[in-house]
């Protein structure tokens, strides 16, 4: 070999060598950088709900460890100084991920370029009252949020409605805001699923995240169906169905059913309030797996808009099993419907179809 020979050799395993070393270091920056902020709208921010879910959200419960987050509240005007107080309270927390708090009582302040909407605000339920009840007030809300979300959020903003009644608030939503996907546009039932897993732990004394594969069908009220026929238990002999386990079909077709169905009701006898800790913890869950993704082999309850699956009227806001990929929801489709399960899932169905059109009417 000769010396230009060798001379063009080590210019080529020089370049290499050089190249090879930019991309390791470009592989490690970027690993290094940091994720932009995602802004979370949370509206009822100054209620219990709210102030329960807040250091969850600055924490990374809701969406990683590693995602910085810009949380802006929103409250009505009487509630401004107590807002301004979780504002306060927010800062004082010092959390590593908070890159900014926008506490306002202007609903376009609080939509502007917002990735996720949760909906909280409005009247809650109080003891003896049905969602009914508090519908009148609640749909109207829902019908000038959905304007400035419309106008105003990141046009990819995921919305999910908390306030009751949240599958029809959902809709009313979904229905005056037609440019934002029907996809981005769910309601919280994942309450009802995580209380439905914690009774089938309680009565087979293991642990919750050993029970899998509960479904809750249709409203968040009490017609809701919660469903135990699919779900399994990981036990040190592998999977086992819920219902061989249990072994009680009474049990399963009767009490499990209404406890769910009645919990809330039974949270706000008892603390008369209703729930707040179990559902801003239900809320992380549900964006976390619509975002993050669900673990293989595991689905959730969701409320979504129906395309007809199981027979449900398509355009309803209904609970149904669930996987999350990339940011997606789908339906979980071919799960074996017997007589007990058609008529509780269309009872309920029934239910929100009846709740639409009293929103409707309550719209004039
Ligand atoms: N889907 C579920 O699983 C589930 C579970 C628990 C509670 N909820 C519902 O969630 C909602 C919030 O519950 P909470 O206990 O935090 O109630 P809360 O009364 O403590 O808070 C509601 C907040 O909404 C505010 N608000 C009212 N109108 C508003 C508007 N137009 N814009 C912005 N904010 C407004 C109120 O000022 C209040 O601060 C209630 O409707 C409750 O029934 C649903
Ligand atoms: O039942 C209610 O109004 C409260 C809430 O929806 C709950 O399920 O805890």
């Amino acid at each position: 070999m000769d010396y230009a020979e060798l001379f063009e050799k080590a210019v080529v395993v020089s370049f290499s060598v050089s190249l090879f070393w930019k991309i390791i270091r470009h592989m490690w920056s970027s690993m290094d950088a940091e994720k932009e902020p995602v802004k979370v709208l949370v509206t009822g921010a100054a209620g219990q709900i709210g102030y329960a879910l807040m250091p969850m959200i600055a924490r990374g419960v809701m969406l990683g460890p590693d995602q910085p987050v810009i949380i802006h509240m929103l409250d009505i005007e009487q509630c401004a100084e107590a807002l301004d107080g979780v504002k306060m309270e927010l800062i004082d927390g010092a959390f590593p991920l908070l890159r900014g708090v926008v506490a306002t009582t202007d609903v376009v302040e609080a939509c502007r370029d917002v990735n996720i909407a949760v909906m909280l605000g409005g009247i809650p339920r109080k003891e003896g009252m049905e969602r009914k009840d508090v519908m009148s007030r609640n749909v109207l809300i829902y019908k000038a949020q959905a304007a400035a979300l419309e106008q105003h959020a990141a046009a990819d903003c995921k919305v999910l409605v908390v306030a009751n009644p949240a599958n029809t608030n959902a809709l009313i939503l979904k229905e005056f805001a037609p440019s934002i996907t029907d996809k981005n546009i769910t309601c919280l039932t994942r309450l009802d699923h995580n209380r439905a897993l914690g009774q089938i732990a309680e009565k087979l004394k293991v642990h919750v995240s050993d029970v899998k594969n509960i479904v809750v069908w249709g409203n968040h009220s009490s017609t809701q169906y919660p469903d135990a026929d699919h779900a399994s238990v990981a036990t040190s002999s592998g999977e086992r169905s819920v219902r061989d386990l249990i072994a009680d079909d009474k049990w399963l077709n009767t009490e499990f059913i209404t406890t769910i169905q009645q919990r809330g009701a039974a949270i706000i006898k008892a603390r008369k309030l209703s729930s707040a800790l179990s559902a801003a913890s239900a809320v992380c869950d549900h964006i976390r797996d619509w975002v993050l993704g669900t673990p293989k082999g595991t689905w959730v309850s969701m409320g979504v808009c129906s395309d007809g699956s199981y027979g449900i009227q398509p355009g309803l806001i209904y609970s149904f099993p669930v996987t999350c990929q990339h940011g997606e929801w789908s339906i979980v489709q071919g799960l074996q419907i017997d007589e007990f399960s058609r008529a509780k899932m269309d009872s309920t169905a029934n239910e929100l179809i009846e709740e639409k059109s009293l929103a409707y009417s309550c719209l004039g």
